[in-house]
């Protein structure tokens, strides 16, 4: 494409070479950068993009996206911008052709929830349609999956996947949106159909700073869609939301268990291997049965079957469609094992999904409840001593350990979880290390208890300083047991 046309709508402060040359390929990342393309520089936490502009064009890039003043070499074409995020964003828009505005897109945003939802969103409407996803553990694009690195991308990323999606033929796309990726500029000039509200509890405040910030970020998302936006109305936030966005154009719904809605679930029957609920619409009730555990799956398989219904798909096609349901891979997941020692391996890393997890573990559990879990490191501290206090209330025994410390020191973080321990109530270990956590469980395990492996889910490493080593929960508890 020309970057004249590349550049359209984008607020430039400054140009130093031609426009009329074509750019076939965009990157933020020197290392990626091929033959002819545009380089977009970005000041990053960790390093500044303006720093490889030379390995960029030693690599074929023509254009260069600056925020900064740098020095200008010969055949380069240089664009200086005040914003480059913002900048980027509308870029990948008009290099990508618009690509949220020939797809469907459904949004999903709050604390807990988003993959669980996005993912059983999708698994109800592949059923007719080729459905692209994004989010924590992978993006799909209709053809390919691939391994995330962020739950919801950089706006390049998020377009280029859309157009790749279009292209494989995709009617959908179902998609998280993280609060980050709402402050950050990811989604900018992204425009979606559908946005969907989880809840709001406490994570992120070392990005946001506050609960307000938190929830403003989220609430952008319901100002972006296009067709409606559907709200968990038993959550404090989602009712807030909810108001505000009767206030707009666009049209509003709730769902929920505890109050009146437009989509309610009602007589809820937990049962250890399916979850059994009535789900109470204006006009019908239908009996739903879904092979998927926890109380907490019924708001988010609720969400999901409200939004299809509000799709047009027919009710009672989709109460069949959700007798095969298929659950998330590290969300309540039994790890299978010949020794029967009851294993389940979660990705609660929050106080909210942490509660939520041992209460909904509580009812299909006889036994006692051993929980390891840790807090990640470079992440919000003020969860940890909330954390520590919920595992010492609701677990029978909690095994505090590490989780991906990142740059801080593991024993700091134990030290702040430990902060919202009683010493005096002798229920709770400390063992740093994740694998010997996991031996110190299993050691200790009776008939009938629940070993929980709480807050990495499906993921498979453990991130110390800048190196990530493998380390896969259920991998590693299946070997432990395989040896005794
Ligand atoms: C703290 C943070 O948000 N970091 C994000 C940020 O990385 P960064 O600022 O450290 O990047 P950097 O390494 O300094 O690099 C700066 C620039 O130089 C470029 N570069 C670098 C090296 C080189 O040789 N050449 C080169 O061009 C890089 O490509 C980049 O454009 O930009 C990267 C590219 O978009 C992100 O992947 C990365 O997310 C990291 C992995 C992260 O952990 N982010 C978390 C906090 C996050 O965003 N989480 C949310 C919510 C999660 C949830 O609740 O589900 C998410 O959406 O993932
Ligand atoms: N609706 C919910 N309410 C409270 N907790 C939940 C809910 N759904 C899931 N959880 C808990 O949160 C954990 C993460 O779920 P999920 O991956 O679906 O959320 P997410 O919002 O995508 O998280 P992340 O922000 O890390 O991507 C689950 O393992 C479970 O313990
Ligand atoms: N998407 C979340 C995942 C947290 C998972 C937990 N294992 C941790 O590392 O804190 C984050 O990046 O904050
Ligand atoms: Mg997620």
């Amino acid at each position: 494409m020309e970057l004249l046309k590349i550049l359209q709508s984008v607020e430039i402060l400054a140009i130093n070479g031609p426009l009329d040359i074509d750019i076939q390929d965009i990157s933020y990342d020197s290392r990626t950068i091929k033959n002819n393309s545009m380089f977009i520089c970005i000041k990053g936490y960790t390093v500044d993009g303006h720093d490889y502009i030379d390995d960029a064009i030693k690599r074929g890039a023509k254009a260069i996206l600056v925020e900064k003043k740098v020095v200008y070499k010969k055949d380069i074409t240089y664009i200086r911008v005040e914003d480059i995020k913002k900048s980027m964003a509308i870029i990948a828009d008009n290099f990508f052709k618009n690509p949220s505005q020939k797809i469907n897109l459904i949004g999903v945003t709050g604390t807990n929830g988003k993959t669980s939802t996005v993912s059983f969103i999708r698994q109800i409407l592949e059923y007719d349609n080729k459905v692209g996803s994004i989010g924590t553990i992978e993006i799909y694009d209709g053809q390919k999956k691939i391994t995330s690195k962020n739950t919801t991308p950089e706006s390049l990323d998020i377009q280029r996947n859309l157009s790749k999606m279009i292209n494989n033929g995709c009617k959908y796309c179902v998609m998280e949106v993280s609060s980050h990726a709402l402050v950050l500029n990811r989604v900018d000039n992204i425009d979606y159909k559908i946005g969907v509200f989880t809840n709001l509890t406490q994570d992120h405040l070392d990005f946001h700073k506050n609960i307000d910030n938190y929830k403003n970020a989220k609430q952008k998302l319901f100002y972006k869609t296009s067709s409606f936006n559907i709200f968990n109305i038993d959550d404090k936030t989602g009712e807030e939301f909810f108001k505000n966005s009767l206030k707009t154009d666009i049209k509003t719904y709730t769902y929920g268990i505890e109050k009146e809605a437009d989509f309610r679930a009602s007589d809820i029957k937990l049962y250890h291997d399916r979850t059994e609920y009535t789900l109470n619409t204006n006009k019908e009730s239908y009996r739903v049965s879904i092979p998927i555990l926890g109380y907490f799956n019924v708001y988010n398989t609720l969400a999901a079957i409200s939004t299809c219904i509000l799709l047009g798909i027919d009710c009672e096609e989709i109460i069949k469609r959700v007798l095969n349901l298929k659950s998330v891979p590290g969300r309540l997941e039994r790890v299978e094992n010949e020794k029967h020692v009851n294993i389940i391996v979660d990705y609660a890393h929050t106080p909210d999904a942490l509660l939520n997890l041992v209460e909904s573990a509580r009812l299909f559990t006889k036994g006692r409840i051993i929980l390891i879990f840790g807090c990640g490191g470079d992440r919000d501290k003020t969860k940890r001593p909330i954390m520590g206090k919920i595992a010492q209330a609701n677990a029978d025994i909690s095994i505090i350990t590490s989780d991906n410390p990142r740059f801080e020191n593991e024993i700091d973080i134990i030290n702040d979880i430990l902060k919202g321990i009683d010493k005096n109530i002798s229920n709770y270990l400390v063992v740093k290390d994740r694998e010997d956590a996991i031996k110190k469980a299993i050691e200790i395990y009776q008939k009938e208890d629940l070993i929980i492996i709480a807050g990495k889910g499906h993921e498979d490493y453990q991130i110390k300083g800048n190196k990530k080593y493998f380390f896969d929960d259920k991998k590693i508890a299946k070997e432990i047991l395989d040896k005794i």
